[in-house]
């Protein structure tokens, strides 16, 4: 893949710090770097986001995407597993969020990104090599269907959707592939008791709870935000 030179992304540590309680080293901030150029790289040749300033980008694509995962009410459930047991599958994963950034920043943990688009996924597997992420694996297939494939049950300890369909799809694309305890992250922008009440059939067919929903908005343009913490209990 030939890289355009891009502008260089902000390392705002303060938000960083002050928003998720974290700072990118600076190899992980380098990385980030570099999947940005892939990204726009990538735009070249197909529409993968129409975020690609840099400020927007910190913002709606790498923040956006690790305050899912840096939330307080993820927090005690990754403590009590050790880090490098956490496997992710990220459902429509489209042009890689928030599972690249994810990748980069939690290098430890095992992830599959799935999309049912092949030339999204073809990207993701030329950004994966790009970025020489070891713990990564792809698969171009529908998360409904994966789940019917021969061969073991998936059971990830993490599943995140973003952007992916109506809340109740997702949790019934998330929740059929959670280990015992797994915890289903579904990224959403506004929230309504309707959606929450939506919930409740793939909640009780697939025995799981919301464990949490986390509000918040973006740090520099404060947009709406709700992380939903769906934790299967059996
Ligand atoms: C709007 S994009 C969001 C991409 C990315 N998650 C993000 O937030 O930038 C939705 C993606 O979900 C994929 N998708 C939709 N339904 C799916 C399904 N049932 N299984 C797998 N992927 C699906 C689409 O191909 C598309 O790439």
């Amino acid at each position: 893949m030939t890289l355009p030179t891009a502008p260089a992304l902000p390392n705002p540590i303060d938000l960083w710090q002050l928003t998720l309680q974290w700072q990118p080293d600076a190899a992980t901030q380098a990385q980030f770097q570099r999947l940005y150029e892939v990204i726009l790289a990538g735009n070249q040749r197909m529409n993968l986001t129409r975020i690609t300033e840099p400020l927007d980008f910190w913002e709606k694509h790498l923040w956006d995407s690790l305050r899912g995962l840096f939330s307080p009410i993820l927090q005690p459930v990754l403590a009590q597993r050790a880090s490098q047991a956490i496997t992710v599958a990220d459902l429509g994963t489209g042009g890689g969020f928030p599972g690249l950034p994810g990748a980069i920043a939690f290098p430890e943990w095992q992830w599959l990104l799935m999309d049912s688009t092949r030339k999204k996924i073809q990207f993701v597997a030329e950004a994966i090599a790009e970025l020489e992420l070891g713990n990564v694996q792809t698969a171009c297939d529908r998360a409904e269907q994966f789940v019917r494939r021969p061969g073991p049950k998936p059971n990830f300890h993490l599943v995140t959707l973003r952007a992916v369909g109506a809340a109740d799809l997702c949790a019934s694309y998330a929740l059929p592939m959670l280990a015992p305890r797994g915890v289903a992250i579904l990224y959403r922008g506004r929230w309504s008791a309707e959606e929450e009440a939506s919930l409740q059939d793939p909640l009780s067919h697939w025995g799981a709870e919301i464990l949490g929903v986390d509000a918040f908005k973006t740090p520099m343009t404060e947009g709406d935000r709700h992380c939903i913490y769906l934790q299967k209990i059996d």
